[in-house]
């Protein structure tokens, strides 16, 4: 069985002050063993009580939760125990025993499950080497950084080999220098030790760093989800958009737009490339076919899980019939979204077309039906 976690239909609903709130609604996922699954979402979206439903720590109103085939949602007493030491969990705010030294929070998990004590120490000094914190065992936790301390925590929940681990926020408390190694190590958390990752983030950087799929929650629903490459190079909702434009710069704010049209009197075209699309010269041989200019005004082309993408705001420059043609040519190649409208629409309009909202507002619809630029083109 390939499948790690499975949340089938899943609705949370909280009384708060006698009123309901539905906090989950109708979440559909699916998380493969192994992977590394991130969900991202603004304050409130509803992450945090997800991820909490795969240890049973919250229970479903409505809906089933399925880990390693079993349905956790519905077990209780001596199973859920049985279950939850499959199932290890790190937290923003480490929640690390202060009273204990590093040795003894890493054994407590092995302690409760009565562990003898000569196999605590294997696993406790095995886990301190993985986890670069060996000449720390008798510190306590006030001693050391917050990077130490999620070492430490994720120490603690690898102790009883589980398969699953979840995370709730575990480097929002932490720097970027600190982020990155704590990331680096629940890589090797992942490769190393194969274990399934399900990781709550509103830091979109933590996604685009570690995970290999990715969903987008708002209000409660899962509203997109995909490979961080799908979700990356092409998001589809306005929530996704925002996170990731948030930490990629291709497509230009509306102040930016005014910007460039203020300097630029050309066409502009928005273009989406992806992989296989930057392995030939296609703009300045659409550009020579059709006899016009063109110069890039802004965007840029990222890496991501090994492929290419990005967007290119382009500024074409030639008589409109030819302008139109090299259109309908980078269409060949490119999803091309217009930024600005073709002439004949711009007079059906009538003056201001040229001033229209951020390119974002009009991005989608076009982005994902190229021909709308040729029902525009020929209007
Ligand atoms: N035990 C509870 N009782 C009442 N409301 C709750 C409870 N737990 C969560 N909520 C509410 O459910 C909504 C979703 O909370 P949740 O913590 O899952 O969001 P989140 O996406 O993880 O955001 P954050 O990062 O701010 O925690 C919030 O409006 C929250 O106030």
């Amino acid at each position: 069985m390939n499948t790690a976690i499975v949340f089938e239909d899943v609705s949370k609903t909280f009384e708060v002050k006698g009123r309901a709130f539905e906090a989950l609604r109708h979440v559909d996922l699916t998380v493969e063993r192994g992977e590394i699954f991130g969900i991202v979402g603004y304050s409130g979206a509803g992450k945090s009580t997800l991820l909490r439903t795969v240890n049973a720590l919250e229970r479903p109103t409505r809906g089933r939760v399925i880990v390693d085939g079993l349905e956790i949602s519905a077990l209780a007493g001596q199973a859920l125990y049985a279950a939850r030491q499959r199932i290890g969990m790190i937290f923003q705010q480490f929640n690390l025993l202060e009273s204990r030294t590093v040795y003894k929070n890493i054994a407590y998990p092995l302690k409760l499950a009565k562990v003898p004590d000569a196999e605590i120490l294997d696993r406790v000094e095995e886990l301190l080497a993985f986890v670069g914190l060996s000449d720390k065992a008798l510190a306590y936790p006030s001693q050391l950084s917050g990077g130490q301390k999620q070492r430490v925590g994720i120490a603690r929940a690898l102790a009883t080999r589980p398969e699953i681990l979840i995370s709730d926020e575990a480097t929002s408390a932490l720097d970027p220098q600190t982020t990155g190694e704590v990331l680096e190590l629940l890589r090797r958390v992942n490769e190393e030790y194969g274990l399934t990752i399900l990781l709550v983030t509103h830091e979109i950087d933590v996604i685009r760093e570690l995970a290999d799929r990715v969903a987008v929650m708002e209000d409660g629903e899962v509203v997109e989800q995909g490979s961080v490459y799908e979700v990356f190079s092409a998001p589809r909702t306005a929530t996704a958009r925002r996170f990731v434009s948030s930490v990629l710069h291709h497509i230009p704010s509306e102040e930016v737009l005014a910007k460039i049209r203020a300097v630029h009197h050309g066409r502009l075209v928005q273009l989406h490339v992806e992989d296989r699309d930057t392995n030939h010269p296609f703009l300045s041989q659409v550009a020579r076919d059709n006899d016009i200019d063109f110069n890039v005004v802004f965007g840029g082309v990222d890496e991501l899980q090994g492929r290419l993408f990005g967007s290119l705001t382009v500024e074409l420059l030639g008589p409109d019939d030819r302008v139109d043609a090299a259109i309908d040519g980078l269409r060949a190649t490119a999803t091309v979204t217009a930024i600005d409208p073709a002439p004949a629409l711009r007079q059906a309009q009538g003056p201001g077309v040229g001033q229209q909202g951020p390119i974002v507002e009009g991005y989608e619809p076009l982005a994902e039906d190229p021909n709308t630029l040729k029902e525009h083109t020929h209007a």
